[in-house]
């Protein structure tokens, strides 16, 4: 843009991409982001009317110069050349594809205004339980703005888009966002390197088919529910395999088709309990969590065949399967299907213990009154409500309302 407008060429650059302008709200909270959700909500108020101008044309590209113009880079330039495509992604492109879905999701009164992100069912894949605009809001193909004029009043589905722009701010306005060093906002935490548990999570052979099931979905349709993405990246980092939020990022950044930098990162900061939300001990088991939603396993049977027939009482721990289930289901566990990578009493037990190590030596290196730091309580300022502790009642309240 300053090269544009450093010759002579009008720069016109509308807000358009979030509801705010995360440079305002910056500006109004003093001069660095909202570090909360709620005190984003506070500051941002009404979100803008949306740009009603519409344009039939686009104007032409004019002269180039020295430059250039391409065509449309092919996919294997792209750098997806090595990816197999088995199962087409049921979720379709562009703009026509994404009003309809905006239209089919809104279409449904009941279904909006009972609409409670929390209690929604990440297990459900033929008619997902959240509305699936993540990708088209990701390239553009629909404007957050637009969303917001048909989701108002519905306060829900509006709060999701605020959840968007809450994380563009945050990333727009945090150095290093997108990393754990030098990222004031992110714990620093001994994350261990563990390449084969690291492949195991990715590509979908943890032994645990819930686990199992979602990376199988991502790798296959690029998008998964948002609980869904809670468990996987619990499981990676705090939860079980203790591996770097910064790899399981790498993963779904390549993989999602509504992979968007400033979100991705913020909830993987979020999930591995580096930052936005602190209570590590609350861990989501890759057992029981998905049985809640799918008792008979519909969601696994249907991503992970090898476990079709497996019955229902196994279908979340078929390592426990007498040997001539696994035989009458034509799965042995350790040849058709993996044994689980770790025991998940055992090792979400030892992540709670290393996390709260971890904790401890944050406080710590956060009171060392060298390197020049402020002193405490200029340093409470300075970060208010984004150090919060385990137990208080702001850690609560981002809980609930994510
Ligand atoms: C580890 C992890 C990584 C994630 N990475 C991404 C990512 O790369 N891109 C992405 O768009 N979302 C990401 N999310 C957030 C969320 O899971 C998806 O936005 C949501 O599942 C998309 O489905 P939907 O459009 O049906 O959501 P709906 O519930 O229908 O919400 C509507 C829109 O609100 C926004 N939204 C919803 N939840 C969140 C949230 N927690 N944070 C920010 N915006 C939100 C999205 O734009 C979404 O399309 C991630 C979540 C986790 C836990």
């Amino acid at each position: 843009m300053d090269f544009a407008a450093a010759s002579g060429i009008d720069v016109f650059s509308p807000v358009s991409h979030t509801l705010f302008d995360p440079v305002e709200i910056i500006e109004k909270n003093g001069g660095r982001p909202p570090s909360t959700y709620q005190s984003f909500v506070a500051i941002a108020g009404e979100p803008p009317e949306p740009i009603m101008e519409e344009y039939s044309e686009l104007p032409p590209v004019g002269d180039t110069g020295e430059y250039e113009l391409l065509l449309v880079p092919r996919v294997e330039e792209l750098g997806y050349g090595d990816i197999s495509q088995e199962d087409l992604s049921p979720f379709l492109g562009g703009e026509t594809a994404a009003l309809k879905r905006m239209r089919e999701s809104l279409h449904d009164k009941e279904w909006v205004a009972k609409f409670e992100k929390p209690k929604g069912d990440p297990s459900a894949f033929l008619k997902p339980a959240t509305t699936v605009l993540s990708p088209y809001l990701k390239f553009g193909c629909l404007s957050s703005r637009s969303t917001k004029r048909h989701t108002d009043p519905p306060v829900s589905l509006t709060g999701q888009l605020l959840w968007r722009d809450f994380f563009y701010t945050m990333a727009f306005g945090t150095p290093n966002f997108d990393q754990m060093k030098g990222n004031k906002i992110c714990k620093q935490i001994p994350w261990k390197e563990n390449e084969e548990l690291f492949i195991a999570w990715r590509d979908g052979q943890t032994g645990y088919p819930w686990i199992d099931a979602i990376m199988i979905q991502l790798r296959k349709w690029g998008w998964m529910h948002h609980l869904a993405r809670h468990s996987v990246a619990c499981f990676l980092t705090r939860g079980d395999l203790f591996i770097h939020w910064e790899k399981g990022r790498d993963v779904f950044e390549r993989l999602l088709i509504d992979s968007d930098w400033a979100i991705n990162n913020g909830n993987w900061m979020w999930l591995s309990c580096s930052s936005f939300f602190y209570q590590y001990h609350r861990i989501y088991s890759p057992i029981s969590f998905g049985k809640k939603y799918d008792p008979n396993g519909n969601y696994v049977r249907h991503f992970i065949p090898v476990l079709k027939d497996m019955p229902k009482e196994y279908i979340y721990e078929p390592w426990t399967a007498p040997l001539s289930v696994q035989k009458k289901a034509n799965c042995m566990i350790g040849k058709d299907y993996p044994k689980p990578v770790v025991d998940h009493a055992i090792a979400s037990k030892q992540c709670k213990q290393m996390m709260g190590e971890a904790y401890a030596s944050n406080r710590l290196d956060d009171d060392k009154p060298d390197k020049g730091k402020p002193s405490n309580s200029s340093r409470r300022k300075l970060s208010a409500g984004n150090q919060v502790t385990p137990n208080s009642s702001k850690t609560k309240q981002l809980k609930r309302s994510s």
